[in-house]
């Protein structure tokens, strides 16, 4: 299962966020500031309904990635974790 997978992507995003690179998609994201971040959650939202809607599978599971990773960053940019949203869905689930 992946979920330790998620885990290392969480800490190499917030590595990049603490010790900027100049070589790096993520640092320069931040760099950026919150609404771009947030604007980008927003592109890849919108671009996985799009695909949801047609018959590309290997597209729209691309498309899920590329959401599930700017989510990360912008929890990140807002100080935050998945561990902050998973709790909350926890407490939900009781
Ligand atoms: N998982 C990802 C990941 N998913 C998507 N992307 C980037 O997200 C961007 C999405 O493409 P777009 O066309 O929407 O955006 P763009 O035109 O490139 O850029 P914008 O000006 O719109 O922001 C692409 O540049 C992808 O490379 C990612 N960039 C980095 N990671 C991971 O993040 C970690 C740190 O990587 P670096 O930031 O490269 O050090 C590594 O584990 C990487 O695998």
């Amino acid at each position: 299962m992946s979920l330790k997978f998620l885990e290392s992507l969480e800490q190499t995003i917030k590595d990049r966020h603490d010790n900027p690179s100049d070589s790096s998609y993520t640092s320069s994201l931040f760099a950026k500031g919150i609404n771009k971040v947030a604007q980008k959650v927003g592109e890849e939202a919108v671009e996985v309904v799009i695909e949801a809607k047609d018959d590309n599978e290997e597209l729209f599971l691309n498309e899920a990635a590329d959401l599930l990773y700017h989510y990360i960053v912008l929890l990140r940019a807002k100080g935050y974790s998945l561990e902050d949203v998973t709790k909350i869905l926890e407490e939900r689930h009781k």
